[in-house]
């Protein structure tokens, strides 16, 4: 029998389909592993109010069951987080990751939605720092999550991009993506990958009209499936902004202000 390649995201859901539990559980698809999933918040868009996001997040303990569920069936190649939803939920992928010595940690600090700028629960921002990114391989922030969790504030070069990079590596995190995207001005969406020894700059034509949402979620989910597949750090994060720009490519409008990236882009445009 075909050895099955595990991945698992334990993340909010996005029901429009694009970023959260969605996108991670289709791009692990899409590279060919095997999807798990532990939800941890709902996330709604109320088209009766300017689309505005609600985030309804489940207990720690339904959040801890699904864990044990997971686990049972033996370990993982490789996992993300995602959007947590509380500090509570945070402990409580701190302790799957540890109890089950969990290699190839992907941690994406989600704490805005798009299009949103309020601080999703900032106690847990605070959380993510100090508990997960000790057991980081890859930690992948926005410029905005970046600016958070180096305490650095608003990063506009690339210089501080590098900056902020390094201060979170120094917080325990083995490998730092700082993701430049839509919010770096320019005509280029720059991301910088630091290893703690050397900075790379990854760097793509930005891609207009911009059907981003689910950007991060999928960018940081190819991160996980190409650790999974076996690819070192710096191939995997290679090898994910080549789909992710391409999911970008393939997006679409689902109204006025979110266009969710398309998956199955990179593989229906080779
Ligand atoms: N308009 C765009 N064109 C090309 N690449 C983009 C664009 N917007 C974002 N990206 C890329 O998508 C990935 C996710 O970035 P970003 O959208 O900033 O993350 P997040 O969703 O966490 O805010 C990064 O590699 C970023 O550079
Ligand atoms: C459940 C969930 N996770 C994460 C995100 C962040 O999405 P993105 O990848 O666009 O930053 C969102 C945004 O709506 C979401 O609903």
């Amino acid at each position: 029998m075909n050895k099955v390649i595990k991945t698992l995201t334990i993340a909010g859901s996005d029901s429009s389909g694009g970023a959260g539990i969605q996108a991670d559980l289709k791009t692990f698809q899409e590279y060919g592993t095997y999807g798990f999933s532990a939800l941890t918040t709902i996330v709604t868009m109320d088209p009766e109010d300017n689309w505005h996001h609600r985030v309804y997040p489940m207990s720690p303990e339904l959040v801890a069951e699904q864990l044990k569920t997971i686990y049972a069936g033996g370990p993982m190649d490789a996992m993300k987080t995602g959007m947590l939803g509380s500090a509570e939920i945070v402990k409580v992928a701190e302790e799957a990751i540890r109890r089950n010595g969990q290699a190839n940690v992907v941690i994406d600090p989600v704490m805005v939605c798009k299009g949103e700028d309020e601080v999703l629960n900032p106690e847990s921002a605070d959380a993510i720092r100090d508990l997960l990114l000790p057991l980081a391989e890859v930690v992948t922030p926005n410029l905005f999550e970046a600016g958070v969790l180096s305490g650095l504030g608003r990063l506009t070069t690339v210089e501080a991009m590098k900056e902020a990079a390094a201060a979170i590596q120094a917080k325990g995190a083995k490998t730092v993506v700082v993701k430049g995207g839509k919010a770096l001005g320019g005509d280029e969406a720059i991301d910088v990958f630091y290893d703690g020894s050397e900075f790379t700059v990854l760097a793509t034509g930005k891609i207009e009209p911009a059907y981003n949402h689910g950007a991060g979620c999928t960018f940081a989910a190819a991160v996980a499936a190409g650790l999974a597949t076996g690819l070192a750090t710096r191939e995997a994060v290679l090898k994910a902004k080549d789909f992710v720009t391409a999911a970008i490519a393939s997006g679409y409008a689902f109204n006025e202000y979110v266009g969710p990236v398309f998956h199955g882009g990179y593989r229906l445009n080779r």
